[in-house]
């Protein structure tokens, strides 16, 4: 076994997604642990598993359980059962729409209610998912931060569609459960490049910008 290998240790992390049907928690999970994403909406009835190991700096590997529990398990008998023993929790909605925002409050309410009977404080981000959607966006990003300065949360933006800040959140929950700080050269890395689709609009010859906007962040694949 080669020296690193003997220094690395491995850690196992519960971390469960809580939101509203068809805000995308499956998405976020599957584009966290395959680098997948599905178009057609297939409803999770009770609860779903993804796994998925990185490495957090001091060579410390984490192995994620991602538990995607159903939106339709809301008030149901087996919510408190999923969620206890998560030392993470992200509460995802869909910045398209407003409602599965508001319900957050349920959602962040059974988590509190675990706690008290449990003693335990798992972490918890607040996650706006479908940002490729920010020009149909119906939740204000003031009304996000708000919550999260109400509710000591961390702040999450994504898109499960192009993957946009998706691994960087999952890594940036691990590392604060862990109380692991990053530095801003690791979360540069971790933002996965944006993909989209090449859409022709015209078969007409194009017209170059002079100095065309540029961008770090973005990029055509
Ligand atoms: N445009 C866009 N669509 C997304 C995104 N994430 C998910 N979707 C779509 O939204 C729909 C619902 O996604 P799911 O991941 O199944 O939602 P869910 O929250 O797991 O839903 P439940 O299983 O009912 O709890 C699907 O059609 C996805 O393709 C995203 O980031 N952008």
């Amino acid at each position: 076994m080669s020296d690193s290998e003997e220094e690395s240790q491995d850690r196992q992390l519960k971390i469960v997604i809580l939101g509203d049907g068809a805000s995308g928690k499956t998405s976020v999970a599957m584009r966290f642990a395959q680098e997948a994403f599905g178009k057609q909406y297939k409803q999770t009835v009770g609860l779903d598993f993804f796994m998925r190991r990185i490495m957090l700096p001091g060579n410390l590997n984490v192995t994620l359980q991602v538990w995607d529990i159903g939106g339709q398990t809301i008030g149901g008998k087996m919510l408190d059962k999923y969620i206890y023993g998560a030392q993470g929790v992200l509460l995802v909605y869909d910045i398209t729409n407003y409602q599965s925002f508001e319900n957050l409050e349920d959602w962040y309410t059974m988590v509190k209610k675990m706690n008290k009977e449990t003693d335990s404080q798992p972490f918890v981000a607040l996650v706006g998912n479908k940002t490729d959607l920010e020009h149909m966006r119906t939740v204000k990003a003031e009304k996000h931060q708000r919550f999260c300065q109400e509710n000591g949360t961390s702040s999450h933006f994504v898109s499960a569609k192009t993957g946009d800040s998706v691994f960087l959140c999952f890594q940036r929950v691990a590392a604060d459960i862990l109380g692991i700080k990053l530095n801003k050269a690791e979360m540069e890395q971790s933002q996965r490049v944006v993909k989209a689709d090449i859409v022709n609009y015209s078969q007409e010859p194009v017209t170059r910008t002079v100095n065309p906007p540029r961008s770090s962040m973005c990029a055509v694949q």
